[in-house]
Parts: structure tokens; sequence; C-alpha cells
């Protein structure tokens, strides 16, 4: 599966669980994987036809600095189906990092990766 991905995405937010957390923004970054076929838009040189990571970066920072959650797990989870909703993409991996949340780590925070062909029909 050919895949195309954003490394590094900064966003400010407010995240956490304790009640310290709930008055101020943090940094989380994310690294996103979508797997989809780039043929169609390699052919065509063509980005209408293509997986736009930019216009997909802009929606991500957009959600993620406007919506408030405790947990890094239940951001990542919004961010993927918000990705798999709005592109055309038959899967996606988002690593979520929470830079400097634990004393003496570099980060913490979680990945997951999710499929399209399990996404309920409506
Ligand atoms: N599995 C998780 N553990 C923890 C989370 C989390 O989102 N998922 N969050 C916190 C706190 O908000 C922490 O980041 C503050 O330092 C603790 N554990």
């Amino acid at each position: 599966m050919d895949k195309v991905f954003v490394q590094g995405l900064e966003v400010l937010t407010t995240i956490g669980v304790y009640e310290w957390e709930k008055g101020i923004r943090q940094k989380i970054r994310f690294d996103l994987e979508m797997g989809c076929d780039t043929r169609a838009a390699a052919l065509g040189d063509d980005i209408s036809k293509a997986m736009d990571y930019a216009s997909l970066s802009k929606k991500v920072s957009a959600y993620a600095e406007q919506n408030h959650v405790e947990l890094v797990e239940t951001m990542a989870e919004r961010i993927a189906q918000l990705i798999l909703a709005e592109f055309p993409v038959q899967s996606v991996r988002v690593r979520l990092t929470k830079p400097g949340a634990v004393p003496n780590a570099a980060g913490v925070g979680v990945e997951i990766e999710r499929f399209a062909r399990d996404q309920a029909v409506s």
C-alpha cells in the first residue's frame, strides 16, 4: 500500500486529565500516515487526484486546536475518524505525542491504526 505522510505536525490545545491542565494549552505532535493508491495522481501529475497532505494538515490542526479532551487516546481516535470520513484513504495511522508531559521522558502518547473497510455504513 502506498503511503502519504505528515510528520511532526504541532498543535497547541487544551488536553489532559488533571485540573491544572484544563486551563492551559499544551503542545501535541501528530505523525500521520495515510494508506492510499497514489498512481492516478502520479500518472496525471494532478493534485485533484492526490490525497492532499496540505489540506489534511489544516483540518487536523483546526480540529485539535478547537476540541478539548482529556485523553490522548480520545484525540487520536477522533483525528483518525475525521481523516477516514473526509479524505480518500484506505487506512490511517495516527501517532500522537505529548512532549514534556512526564518528567524525564522526551514524550508520551499513543499510536493507533484504523481502516476504512471497518467503518460502519449508514
Ligand atoms: N494512557 C494515558 N495516560 C495518561 C494520559 C492519557 O491521555 N492517556 N494523560 C495523563 C495526563 O493528562 C498527563 O499527560 C499529564 O502529565 C496521564 N496519563
